[in-house]
Parts: C-alpha cells; structure tokens; sequence
C-alpha cells in the first residue's frame, strides 16, 4: 500500500491514548498489539518520502561531525611541526598531554551534553559546542606555551564531546525512520572525512614555519559558519513535544514529512505529534532540574528495558574504542615509520582515506543490510585482519625497509582491518540515540559518549607504552582478541533496529534482549516498505 497524506487522510482517526493504554503511574507502556494494529491500518508517515529540507538540515549539523573529525584528526600533524614554537621542544609526555587533553574533556562534555539537550534543547547545545570549539582554537592557534595549548585542547574537547552526542541526536529525531540509519551515518562520513582532510592539510603545511597555528586556525571557519546558520534551525519535534510546545511541533513535522511538491494534510500531522506526545510527555512539568535528573538516573538503572538499552548502547561504544582504532588514526605514521616506510605520513592518509571511503559504503547499505547484520559480518574480519598484522609484526625484521614482504602485509592487513571498522562498529554505535525512549535519551547517550571517549583515553594512553612493553605482535593480538569478545557482544545483545520506528525499538528491550522479535519487526517493516516502493511504481506505471 502506498502510504502518502491520500491514503492517510482517508483512515479513521483512532483515539491513539486508548491504542497505546496507559499505566498506574501515568505513563503510557508500549503495547505490541496496539502498534501492530497501527501498522496493519497503514498509517505512518513514516513511510513516507522524507521532504529534502531533512536532507540539508542533516549536511549543516554534520558539520558538527567535521569538526569532531578534524579537531581529532589535526594533532598528528600539528605535533610533528610545532617544533620549539610553544617554548621548548615537545617531550612525549608533552605530546601525550597535548593529544589527550581533548579526550579528556570529550569524556567531561559528554557526560554533561545529554542533560544539557534535555534543558537548553537540541539546538542551542549546538550552538555552545561551536562557541568551545571557537574558544579552543583561539587559544591554541595563539599559544606560546605548552600550557595554552594543552588548555586550547581541553576547551576544544568539551565542544568535540558534547558534538559527539549532539549531531546523532538531533538527526535520528528528525530523520523518518527508514532514512535514519543513512543519515547518522552521514555525521559520521563528516568525521571521517574531517580527519582526511586535517591529516592532508597537516602535509601540506608540515614545512612551513607556523603551518601547524594555520590548520588548527582552520577550524574555526566551520563552526562559526555552522554556528551562524544553526540561529535560524528549527528544535526537533520530539524535543518541542517534551517541552509543551505542540504548534511548533506540528510546524516542524509538517516540513519535515511532507512529501515533495505536496503538503501534508493537517489531520495527518496532528496525529503524527499526537504520538509523540504519548511516547515523550513529560509527566512532571513542575519538576525542578535537580529533580528532573535523579528521577531520570533512576529511571535509565532500574527500569529494565532502559537498562538493557543502556548496556547494548554503551557495549558497543566501549567496542568502537577498545578494538584500538584510533590507535592508529593518532599514530599511524610512527607505526609506519617502524615498519620502514619512507614517507609515513603519506601512508597514514591511505588509513584515513580508506576509513572514509568504507564509511560511503556503510552509508548506502546500514539501512538495507540492517545494523545489527553488518556488526556481525565486520567485527570478525577486524579480528581476523589484526591477527594477520599480529603474525606480520613478529616476523618484519628490525632493519625492515618498506620492500620487505612483511612490511607489505602489515599495510594491507591495517587497510582490511580498516576497512571492516569503518563499515560497521565505526559509526554503527552512533546510533544510539535510537536504542533510548525520550525520558531518559539524553543521559543515556551522555553515558555512551562517555563511554566512547573513556575507551578512546584509554587506548590513545596506553598503545604506546603496550607497543613497548608486550611487542607490536602482541598489542595487535590483544586487539584481535577484544574484537572476538565484541562479536559475542554483538550476537547475544544487539538487537536489529533498521526500519523500526523510535517509538518500536524499546518494544524489543522491554522484557529481554529480544532479537528474534527484533529481527522479525525489521523483516516486516521492511517489506512493508518495499511493498509501498512497489506501489508507487506500479502506479506511476499506470
Ligand atoms: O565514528 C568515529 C570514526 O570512526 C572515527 O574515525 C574515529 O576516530 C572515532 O573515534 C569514531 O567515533
């Protein structure tokens, strides 16, 4: 069936409070059968065509993701050309400071970013990140001593962190939900690709004097761009209908789901924001914030199906940064020099070109092969593909230059390893927004992200000294092994979530990690909607 404003508007209005029931202590409970009857009568716009302005609104907050990308991506090159120009030439103690200055304030800002879009709404946290993301750069570009920069950083990370959290929420709240996975992948083709174009610049610059204050300068063009047309962006519908304020709401899904060329009708939106104020009321308006958020935090520990969301969401976080990735997007080009390779920071940029050339193929297939599919397909190559590196290293001799054969398979395993990250578990964990119910989406994707950067710390901190201490062989190995832990991870919790709207996802947490019921709800949601392509060819062909 095609599902357009036509066929919507011809169904009878069901009062949806008597569909969705209602519980003791006033909030409504999903119940299957009643969603099943929504889905079986057909009417969701969510089916619908997305209008382009969800496209636009996706490009301009992903530049949030650049920044995360670029701001991360910068330090390597910036260290190699800093030389003596913060007083003294950089020690490694100062190099590791300085690079984990911003995790550690990614970590901070991310833990606060959640409440923060709970209270000041999606969009102005955007606009704070943006202003730390100025500050942060304005003070390293300008610092003279080591300290400035290591507090530049420190400010910048609060903006990477709370970005981090920000642009995937406020896209998965406004994306139709058969577009959502593509277009969170999209912030994170903008990470990526922020971090090629940071390590590229960084080249360019290496052998002019002050060429590194250039490219973090760089920075701030885009966050002051975003931060200007961001003024002007609406709040997310689910966000408006928390705070009450419903004809804003219906404005702004009025836009956002219209179809090309044609309005919604009005009946249609209405019980579009109808429905999301029965999923996003906020019970308590008179609540203070102190205790908005201990009842929050309670409800995210103790109510089991928040919980289960809770450790699917931080699992896969802890996934994404323990395998060691940014290993080697924050030190790719000692690796290679180790190996032997003349020009390693030439080198490194084929490990960032090919993270985001594999995020482009993430971005085409996440919504069609489903998130948890591609989790399962990936995550053993990356362990397969470290093992391989792992071998490799216990063989390359000591004095091995880039024609040794072994330093040959060390390049391509890391491209393999790469390539499976980037394709899966290196954007599908951004996702999480969609795993939370509103009441408690924003600490729950603060605890991921934080959990994210606690995972990124910890690994930009120790491989290093790992390298050192258990062998290259065995670092790598370490890895690998993680990596097979991640997949089990994966087959026991993860459930599917592609083509499920918002609302259905906290149906399959609600009483265990349900995937059979996951997997089954995707199937169908996906038929349905080729059902409706089908339709609209057959009738275009008529
Ligand atoms: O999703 C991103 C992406 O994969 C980046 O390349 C990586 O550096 C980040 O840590 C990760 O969160």
């Amino acid at each position: 069936m095609v599902v357009d404003n036509k066929t919507a508007s011809k169904q009878a209005p069901v009062e949806l409070e008597q569909v969705y029931g209602q519980s003791s202590d006033n909030t409504y409970e999903y119940n299957p059968e009643a969603i099943a009857r929504e889905i079986a009568n057909g009417v969701d716009i969510e089916d619908g065509a997305p209008n382009p302005f969800v496209f636009l609104l996706t490009i301009l907050v992903s530049f949030s993701g650049f920044l995360f990308g670029y701001d991360t991506g910068y330090v390597s090159g910036a260290l190699v050309s800093i030389g003596s120009d913060l007083g003294r030439v950089l020690t490694s103690a100062d190099k590791e400071l300085i690079t984990s200055a911003t995790s550690v304030g990614a970590l901070l800002g991310g833990i606060i970013a959640g409440t923060l879009a709970d209270v000041l709404g999606r969009k102005w946290v955007t606009i704070f990140a943006n202003t730390l993301f100025v500050v942060g750069a304005g003070l390293q570009t300008g610092a003279h001593t080591i300290w400035t920069m290591i507090g530049g950083r420190f400010v910048m990370g609060w903006g990477v962190g709370i970005a981090s959290l920000i642009a995937p929420l406020y896209i998965s709240e406004m994306a139709p939900s058969r577009f959502r996975g593509r277009l969170v992948v999209l912030n994170v083709l903008a990470i990526t690709g922020g971090q090629v174009i940071a390590y590229a610049i960084g080249a360019g610059l290496s052998n002019f004097q002050n060429g590194w204050r250039v490219l973090v300068g760089l920075g701030i063009v885009p966050a002051v761009a975003q931060m200007i047309m961001f003024i002007y962006m609406p709040e997310t519908p689910r966000y408006l209908v928390r705070t009450g304020q419903i004809e804003r709401a219906r404005h702004v899904v009025r836009w956002i789901y219209s179809p090309r060329k044609s309005a919604l009708e009005e009946e249609v939106v209405i019980r579009k924001v109808k429905l999301l104020q029965i999923y996003n009321n906020d019970q308590h308006p008179e609540w203070s914030s102190y205790r908005r958020v201990k009842y929050t935090l309670r409800q995210l520990y103790f109510v089991p199906g928040h919980f289960r969301a809770l450790v699917v969401a931080c699992g896969l976080q802890g996934i994404q940064q323990l395998c060691g990735f940014n290993s080697l997007m924050y030190f790719s080009a000692t690796i290679f020099q180790v190996v032997g390779f003349n020009q390693p920071t030439a080198v490194s940029l084929i490990v960032s070109g090919t993270n985001m050339a594999f995020t482009i193929l993430a971005f085409v297939f996440i919504d069609i092969i489903g998130r948890r599919r591609i989790l399962l397909c990936t995550v053993w190559g990356m362990s397969a593909s470290l093992v391989l590196n792992a071998i490799a290293f216990h063989f390359l001799p000591a004095d091995a230059t880039q024609s040794n054969p072994w330093a040959i398979v060390i390049l391509v395993a890391m491209m393999l390893y790469v390539a499976f990250y980037a394709a899966g578990i290196g954007n599908v964990p951004w996702q999480q927004s969609e795993l939370f119910p509103m009441q408690v989406r924003g600490l729950g994707t603060s605890m991921a992200t934080a959990t994210n950067w606690a995972g990124n710390l910890i690994i930009g901190s120790t491989f290093l000294t790992m390298m050192d201490r258990i062998t290259p062989s065995g670092t790598f190995g370490f890895y690998a092994g993680l990596c097979l832990l991640g997949e089990l991870f994966i087959y026991f919790f993860y459930p599917e979530t592609s083509y499920l709207a918002l609302e259905d996802i906290q149906g399959v947490l609600k009483d265990k990690f349900d995937i059979k019921k996951s997997n089954q709800m995707s199937r169908e949601a996906k038929k349905k909607h080729l059902a409706s392509i089908r339709g609209v060819t057959e009738e275009s062909a008529a």
